[in-house]
């Protein structure tokens, strides 16, 4: 057989299967092309349709979330779960609120999550859900319903050793408070594991809240060691302005680097004096702000809506917004400035396009189901340390964390060395992640 001619087919019938779906489209491209070099030697995993069967969910769920907001009014909004796979352990990944929710976005997301859960080596399957719910401008009361309404639907689909989801954008400690409490209400019992991302004094764990902004950090000191290279005196550009973004900030400032620049949806600031977190946590965190509240506090610095975030000159670049936020021009605006590395705090921020452009001139370029695993793997602690009744310090889970993330940097440069060149992160991820998913699919028989 013609690996890579099937391959292609098998893109072309999933574009023609799942339409109007453009990012779940990209994302399984992304894969399906890295996977080429493994299955030419694998013939035992296409004749058992392993690729076939991940492309398609096991479960999907689709559901009416109607609340009442503070004027009295019904709202409606749209619930999502995707829950793709469950060949390495319960389905788990996020849940995101953002109006930009649509079924295609949570399967894009759920896809990655495969691969990225896979690549933590901690025994989870891959999902995710969400709703077009705006929280944005919602009061907390608000808040708290529309979560009680949509746990209401999404309890029945849940389990500590069936699907586990946490945060991701537009649900943080406080989502993950309102729909605990609602699961709990509804099935009279306090089952830790069944969210993660909980409040530290009520089952959570210590880091998690830091996890996936300095895992990135922690990968990209891996990579940028295998050219020599440190952190020390670095400029560093950060889109976005939410959980992944500062916490990578808050570790670029204590491994010495200067984070110069942070972006949210209306504008990003520069701050040649290197950003004052404790200032951006205020704006973002407590007061849930826009950064131009950070230019007006901070003599020096500059809110701009022209442009980009990365058209700042830097030697690292981070992408931790949303997908397809670095595009072409972005890289090659990189590119110019001699950017160092890019390492992908979102998933799938950079364009098949862009990524390209960065390849052609040789910047280290992590993808994020590589590089932002920490927040997954921090909760597959949370987990474990739930199903212990344990709580560990800040200091032992970040030294797990670090350990897994460093374990990932290996395996996929080890990975991408066997089926090509070993720099090449995209296809050592997405093949590492293939692999061990597809060893267990292959001993479970056909489900
Ligand atoms: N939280 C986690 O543990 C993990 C998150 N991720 C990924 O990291 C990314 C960020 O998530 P997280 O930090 O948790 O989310 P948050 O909601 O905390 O922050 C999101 C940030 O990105 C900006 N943003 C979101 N959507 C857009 C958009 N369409 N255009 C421009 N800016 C946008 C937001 O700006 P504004 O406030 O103005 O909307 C905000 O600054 C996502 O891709 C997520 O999937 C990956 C792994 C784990
Ligand atoms: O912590 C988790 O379960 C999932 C985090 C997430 O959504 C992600 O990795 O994109």
């Amino acid at each position: 057989m013609n690996v890579a001619a099937h391959l292609d087919a098998l893109q072309a019938d999933l574009v023609r299967r799942n339409p109007g779906e453009p990012e779940f489209h990209q994302a399984t491209q992304e894969v399906l092309h890295a996977l080429k070099p493994v299955l030419a030697t694998r013939p035992d995993l296409l004749e058992a349709r392993i690729v076939e069967r991940l492309c398609e969910p096991e479960r999907q769920v689709i559901f009416r979330v109607p609340w009442v907001d503070d004027t009295g009014t019904v709202q409606v909004n749209r619930g999502f779960r995707v829950e793709f796979s469950s060949a390495l352990g319960p389905y788990k990944g996020g849940l995101r609120f953002h109006p930009s929710v649509t079924s295609g976005v949570v399967k894009f997301l759920g896809f990655e999550q495969i691969f990225k859960n896979a690549l933590t080596g901690l025994g989870l399957g891959g999902g995710k859900g969400g709703s077009d719910f705006d929280p944005k401008g919602r009061s907390d009361a608000e808040v708290m319903r529309f979560c009680q309404s949509f746990m209401t639907e999404l309890h029945r689909h849940l389990g500590e050793k069936t699907d586990v989801p946490a945060g991701d954008i537009g649900v943080g400690g406080r989502e993950i408070g309102y729909l605990f409490g609602q699961y709990k209400r509804l099935t009279n019992r306090f089952e830790a594991g069944v969210l993660t991302g909980k409040g530290v004094g009520w089952g959570g764990s210590h880091a998690r809240t830091e996890a996936t902004g300095y895992g990135v950090v922690h990968f990209l000191q891996e990579m940028l060691a295998t050219r020599g290279l440190s952190l020390e005196g670095r400029g560093v550009v950060v889109s976005g302005s939410g959980n992944v973004a500062l916490y990578a900030i808050e570790k670029i400032q204590a491994l010495g680097g200067k984070a110069v620049a942070c972006s949210d949806s209306s504008g990003y600031i520069v701050d040649e004096n290197g950003l004052d977190l404790d200032l951006l946590k205020e704006i973002k965190e407590e007061r849930r702000g826009r950064l131009t509240a950070y230019a007006e506090a901070r003599p020096g610095a500059v809110h701009s809506e022209r442009g980009s975030v990365f058209d700042v000159p830097c030697d690292i670049a981070l992408p931790c917004a949303t997908q397809n936020e670095l595009g072409q021009q972005h890289a090659v605006a990189l590119a110019k400035n001699g950017v160092l590395a890019v390492a992908e705090g979102a998933n799938m921020p950079t364009t098949p396009e862009a990524v390209e452009v960065l390849r052609q001139a040789d910047v280290l370029f992590a993808p994020g189901k590589a590089a932002n695993a920490g927040g997954v793997a921090t909760s597959a602690l949370e987990m474990r340390q739930n199903a212990s009744l344990q709580q560990w310090s800040f200091e032992r889970t970040e030294t797990e964390l670090a350990s897994v993330m460093r374990d990932i940097h290996a395996l996929c440069r080890t990975t991408a060395d066997t089926y090509g060149d070993a720099d090449d992160y995209v296809l050592g991820a997405n093949a590492g992640g293939f692999l061990r998913t597809a060893e267990a699919m292959a001993a479970q028989g056909v489900v």
